[in-house]
């Protein structure tokens, strides 16, 4: 169950379903010596931190095994944080948990390509 759960966070980590996030600001933020005024709109790249090499050693490499060693990060919110978390974050986890099972359980799998590791490009 351990590993299901981390080839779950390494999916939504290389997946990236929801890239980008939107938020507004409701007063003058003051930023790394930057003035970001009143009601201007910004993008929190949520693909972009999830692919950092600094924050995940071969980022374009699907590895589920980093869970295991890293636990958590704080560079890993495919639901969003704060007020706004998605709320079903949950059930979303246990339904890919399911599908994940199934399937596991139905289908024989074999690579297409043996030399070939699965990664982005
Ligand atoms: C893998 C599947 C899912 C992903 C990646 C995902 C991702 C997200 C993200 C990133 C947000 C935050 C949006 C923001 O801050 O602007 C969000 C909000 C939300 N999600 Fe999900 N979601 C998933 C599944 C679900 C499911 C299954 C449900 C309902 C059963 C759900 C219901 C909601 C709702 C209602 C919000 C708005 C929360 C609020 O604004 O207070 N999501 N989701």
């Amino acid at each position: 169950m351990e590993f299901c759960q981390s080839v779950i966070n390494e999916t939504l980590r290389f997946g990236n379903i929801i890239p980008v996030l939107w938020r507004k600001t409701l007063s003058d933020v003051y930023f790394k010596g930057y003035t970001i005024p009143q009601g201007t709109a910004i993008m929190t790249h949520i693909a972009a931190m999830h692919l950092d090499p600094s924050a995940f050693e071969n980022p374009n490499n699907f590895y589920p095994w980093r869970w295991l060693a890293m636990g958590k990060s704080n560079n890993w919110m495919p639901f969003g944080g704060g007020v706004r978390h998605c709320c079903g974050s949950e059930i979303a986890r246990m339904e890919i948990a399911v599908f994940l099972r199934y399937l596991v359980l139905n289908y024989d799998w074999e690579l297409v390509e043996h030399d070939h590791p699965v990664a982005l490009q």
